[in-house]
């Protein structure tokens, strides 16, 4: 991978074309790429970016903050390589396949009927008064609704639309119930239906439509 750094558990993804089917020819699932700390340094970021929703830093904190982070960015300058070699998003072993952009939810089950996953909305996901931002829920939605079309087809699908109905205030920091699953399909449609529930308690609802990608669409 040109640019890519030489190291052993840099896994390359291979040369062949890799934007077949919207996402990647070949969705390569890998434990290996970004190392056995990957997930912790993810996790450290995540608590960081949880810590910075509610911080008030002084002014001298606030430039301290700063360059400790001006290091980091630059540290991290050095191994930047392509989203499709990227460990972010392959990671089936950790939390939202690593993904830092998502909430971190595991998934418990996943096949043609579904999937049954549990999500926990950090700090940083607030949206006001103590509770999840509605936009952070739907994300979760939104992947979580794109796996249940992508493992009932079999290759990726790509949203077309997504209503969230919100019924009830989603806590933070609280494991939740998240399910989806394709209610009926049409030809290239896939119209999925989606649950977040507190307990026995309904949070939203998700009423979507995922379109399967043609080979070799962008
Ligand atoms: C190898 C194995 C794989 C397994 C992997 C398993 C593991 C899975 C792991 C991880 C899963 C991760 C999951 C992530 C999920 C995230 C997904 C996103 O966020 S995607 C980004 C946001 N979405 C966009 O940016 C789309 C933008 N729009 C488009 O690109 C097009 O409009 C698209 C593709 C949606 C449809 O375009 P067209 O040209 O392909 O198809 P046309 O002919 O327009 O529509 C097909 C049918 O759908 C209807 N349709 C299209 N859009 C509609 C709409 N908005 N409402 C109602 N009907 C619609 C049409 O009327 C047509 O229906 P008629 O066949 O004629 O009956």
């Amino acid at each position: 991978m040109k640019g890519a750094p030489e190291q052993e558990w840099n896994v390359a993804a291979d040369e062949t074309p890799q934007h077949q089917g919207g996402f990647r020819a070949d969705f390569e699932v890998t434990t290996e790429r970004g190392g056995p700390s990957y997930g912790e340094m993810i996790e450290q970021v995540r608590t960081f970016m949880d810590k910075v929703r509610y911080a008030s830093p002084s002014p001298e904190l606030a430039d301290e903050v700063i360059d400790d982070l001006r290091k980091l960015n630059a540290k991290l300058d050095s191994t930047l390589v392509d989203e499709w070699t990227s460990p972010s998003g392959t990671r089936i072993d950790l939390p939202s396949r690593g993904n830092i952009t998502l909430p971190p939810y595991e998934v418990l089950d996943g096949g043609p009927d579904g999937v049954d996953a549990v999500v926990t909305f950090r700090p940083f996901h607030l949206g006001g008064n103590g509770v999840a931002h509605g936009g952070h829920v739907a994300i979760a939605f939104d992947d979580l609704g794109g796996m249940a079309a992508a493992l009932r087809v079999g290759r990726p699908a790509r949203t077309a639309y997504l209503t969230v109905n919100y019924r009830s205030l989603t806590p933070l920091d609280t494991p939740l119930t998240l399910r989806t699953w394709v209610e009926r399909h049409d030809g290239r449609k896939n119209f999925v239906r989606g649950t977040l529930h507190d307990g026995d308690r309904l949070c939203a609802e998700l009423d979507s439509l995922f379109i399967e990608l043609k080979p070799g669409q962008a």
